[in-house]
């Protein structure tokens, strides 16, 4: 990992957040230089219906807001659907693509989840392709196989540093305060570098690959100081600003 890479804090709020919790928001983004050191950036995605506030709630700051989804066309009848460029239009600057709850709930597979990152790029957006091993697939020693189909499906061969972020977010790990050894995690990262590498060109080895699955402050220092690990795609813990801000304090020094 070259380390010029700059770790990126990410949230993720899901199908949480009402108006009201915007101010946990505008906590996030005043701390979040003098929590971090102001050695990383930092990202919430949040729910369409927030997505406009959200971003005028971090106005004047670094913070960056982003969505959890899009649909792969630019406009049309979708109902329900929200296109990239919709996205872009309320100002968010990312967009997480492919995440295992759309795979799974959604049936999303790696071929669309690759043209929801071009939909992503199509717009000015940087995508965040998830990748990650179901708990069967771990017990039968596929993970390691699974990475790479899904890196091979899922991230278009443009993809590079500016325009795509991986996160590797194993599934039985995601919401329940379980996760995988420093040891699984270096392994699993180390793969996904070097098949972005294999697949990209030395655009692959800039790519910031982050971890996503129970991180909460407790954690964070071990899981974040893993080879490869250039930060994180957080869950439950991205709605308090206690919390956030304590992952982001890892990077603090
Ligand atoms: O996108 C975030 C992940 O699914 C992790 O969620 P979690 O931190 O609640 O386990």
């Amino acid at each position: 990992m070259p380390s010029s890479i700059r770790p990126l804090v990410a949230g993720n709020w899901k199908m949480n957040g009402l108006a009201a919790h915007l101010s946990e928001l505008q906590t996030m983004a005043t701390g979040f230089e003098d929590a971090s050191g102001g050695a990383a950036e930092a990202l919430i995605c949040v729910p369409a219906t927030l997505i406009d506030r959200a971003v005028k709630s971090v106005a004047g700051s670094d913070f960056a807001i982003g969505a959890e989804d899009c649909h792969v066309e630019e406009k049309g009848a979708h109902t329900g659907d929200i296109s990239a460029e919709m996205i872009a239009d309320c100002g968010a600057s990312y967009v997480i693509v492919g995440h295992s709850e759309r795979r799974t709930n959604h049936g999303e597979d790696d071929a669309t989840v690759a043209q929801k990152a071009k939909a992503g790029w199509r717009a000015g957006l940087t995508a965040i392709i998830c990748v990650g091993e179901t708990e069967a697939q771990r017990k039968a020693g596929e993970t390691l196989d699974i990475l790479e189909r899904q890196i091979a499906g899922s991230v278009p061969a443009e993809a590079n540093a500016e325009n795509t972020v991986v996160a590797y977010e194993p599934v039985w790990a995601i919401g329940t305060g379980l996760t995988p050894t420093v040891e699984d995690v270096a392994e699993a990262h180390t793969h996904i570098r070097s098949r972005l590498v294999e697949a990209l060109g030395e655009a692959g080895q800039s790519v910031r690959i982050l971890y996503g699955g129970s991180v909460k402050p407790a954690n964070a220092a071990e899981l974040m100081a893993v080879q490869n690990v250039n930060g994180a795609l957080i869950g439950g813990a991205s709605l308090k600003a206690d919390d956030f801000l304590g992952i982001a304090a890892v990077y603090s020094g």
